[in-house]
């Protein structure tokens, strides 16, 4: 992985991890928003009714409050200024109401799960309601309509308000302007021997990255784009503890203020996963064993396998439950069911982990094949392998044979003898900083180059180690845990010109498009079917995922490929 830390380059401290105050995690998704097709039953009618009520009687609080606010010193006037909004008893219980809903978040999950499998006497039960309230549907029409006039309303008065303030904004930093003091005297702040004073860094970041983000508007007289990006690359590199070699990689990437996100992001925790073992037990049925111990977990919406773990007691851990040594379950990051995924292994196949250490996505195919054809899992460092040896032990997997060979060699051991590869290939962990702190200030230009160079080499093999006959096409599923562009778009683009291969989509309904164009440079065009996951867009780790076909088996690329990479 080429994690060697370079420690004499002496970082100035931010805040890292530890000294910032972490929040739960923020998921991205929501299982109860699935439930959005569900017919309505009388009761959401009802509350659907007592909404409408209660925004009516709301509309005319406004009203009245309008009203009085004209007269002066009036209480709704001092409520106003304060910002504060006052709760009615009909929002207070619905409020409780709530609360009280969020209680029982365990019971809400095994519904979730159990949702599909009600029982006869609940349908019956919610058919009689439906049946009941068919009747109302006149009135509930109206009612809607209403609330529909009313919710326009009221976004109209939102967006004009936002306006207002919006101009006020511009109006107070076109008359005041925002000071960012000169380069010079950042420079000598951060030589200064005193430690950097943080909370003033933070600000002076918010505040660039506020003028680079309208930069004609914003900037002050006579200073230019380089000289706040250069201010805004020392402020973020000391702030958050990187070296501004990678820091200046990443924000070639990202926008200023998505830099900052992603740098958050990095901050914290990712939410602890779980996969199950489909060879040894059901997502239901392993849901429901872990919330009986008094485990919180919830239904990864996109995964037919995943659990997100919510909070577990603290007498159990998780690496140690019956139902994990039983190999009921794996212990992975949500990204990582991704590139077996998009590989979609089929049963009676020949598959190729080229490099499988410790063995958590190789698990995951053979649970797919369901234990039937061929995986080699294949790793070339013989100590990580002995994960692998025990993950397949625990889990059950026996269709498998477990080897050590340099991946680059695999074409010579087998050639096209694969349906498919996947590279889930050594990379500089760039989308795994929350895991990893060392990261931030341990890569160097050297390390990407190696990390490039041999990812180029390994795939190439992958490539050669699928067959094409008979109209039969291999895949090939290049992953990395990095979000650097010479790590991934650009080993892709060397395989597009270097063998007869296809980017195909990865049938991945989640991720961010790989880059056509950056910095000047101009991809394949079909480089956006690759996908790209962020920690701060998806509170995943970060990972690059691209699936090839291949075309033929002749090692140069066709005439054709060429042409289309020539032509770009
Ligand atoms: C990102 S990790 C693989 C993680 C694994 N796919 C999983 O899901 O558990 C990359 C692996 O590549 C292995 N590796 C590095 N160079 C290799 C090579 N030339 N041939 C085969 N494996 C290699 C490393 O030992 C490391 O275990």
């Amino acid at each position: 992985m080429g994690r060697k830390a370079n420690f004499e380059e002496k970082q100035k401290k931010g805040p890292g991890k530890k000294a910032k105050k972490q929040q739960a995690p923020v998921y991205s998704f929501d299982v109860r928003e699935f439930d959005g097709n569900r017919k309505l039953t009388s009761r959401d009618k009802a509350r659907a009714k007592k909404r409408a009520l209660k925004a009516a009687a709301q509309q005319e609080r406004k009203a009245k409050k309008q009203k009085t606010a004209q007269q002066p010193n009036s209480k709704e006037d001092e409520l106003d200024s304060t910002g504060e909004e006052q709760f009615s008893p009909e929002e207070m219980a619905e409020l409780q109401e709530s609360a009280a809903a969020q209680g029982t978040q365990q019971e809400k999950t095994k519904k979730t799960l159990f949702g599909e499998e009600d029982s006869d006497e609940d349908k019956e039960e919610e058919e009689e309601e439906d049946d009941d309230s068919e009747g109302e549907e006149d009135s509930e029409d109206d009612i809607e309509t209403d609330i529909e006039k009313m919710s326009k309303k009221l976004e109209k008065e939102n967006q004009r308000r936002l306006a207002e303030g919006e101009a006020y904004m511009e109006e107070a930093t076109s008359k005041v302007g925002v000071q960012i003091p000169s380069l010079e005297e950042v420079k000598k702040e951060m030589d200064g021997e005193t430690e950097p004073d943080l909370p003033t860094i933070n600000s002076r970041i918010k505040d660039t990255a506020f003028i680079l983000a309208d930069f004609k508007k914003r900037h002050e007289e006579g200073r230019s784009r380089a000289e706040y990006m250069e201010i805004f690359l020392m402020d973020l590199s000391t702030y958050y503890s990187y070296n501004t070699f990678l820091m200046e990689k990443l924000l070639h990437m990202f926008g200023p203020s998505e830099l900052i996100e992603f740098l958050e992001a990095n901050e914290l925790p990712r939410p602890v996963t779980i996969r199950t073992n489909t060879l040894r037990t059901r997502r239901k049925v392993l849901a429901t064993s872990l919330i009986d111990r008094g485990v919180d977990v919830d239904i990864i919406p996109w995964s037919r396998v995943g659990l997100v773990v919510m909070r577990t007691p603290g007498n159990v851990t998780l690496g140690a439950t019956p139902e994990y040594l039983a190999g009921h379950y794996i212990l992975q990051g949500a990204s990582s069911f991704l590139p077996v995924m998009a590989l979609s292994p089929k049963e009676g196949e020949k598959i190729l982990d080229m490099c499988a250490a410790p063995g958590g996505k190789a698990t995951h195919i053979a649970a797919i094949m369901r234990n039937t054809g061929m995986l080699v899992a294949n790793d070339v460092n013989k100590d990580r392998v002995k994960a692998v040896v025990g993950n397949f032990h625990r889990l059950g997997i026996t269709n498998s044979v477990i080897t050590t060979n340099d991946g680059r060699c695999f074409p010579k051991i087998m050639p096209r003898g694969f349906d498919r590869v996947l590279l889930d290939a050594p990379c500089s962990g760039t989308g795994v900083i929350s895991k990893d702190e060392r990261v931030k200030v341990s890569k160097d230009p050297k390390d990407i180059n190696r990390c490039s160079h041999l990812q180029r080499e390994l795939l190439l093999a992958a490539i050669d180690s699928v067959h094409k006959f008979d109209g039969v096409n291999g895949y090939v599923v290049y992953s990395t845990c990095s979000v650097l562009v010479e790590e991934n778009e650009e080993v892709v683009e060397y395989a597009l010109k270097k063998r007869n291969v296809q980017l195909v989509p990865t049938g991945l309904d989640i991720g961010k498009p790989g880059f056509v164009n950056y910095r000047g440079k101009r991809f394949n065009s079909t480089m956006n079917v690759c996908k790209r996951i962020y920690p701060h867009s998806y509170n995943m780790d970060g990972f690059f995922i691209a699936k090839l076909k291949k075309m033929d088996d002749t090692e140069a690329p066709s005439q054709a490929a060429q042409a289309q990479v020539k032509g770009k």
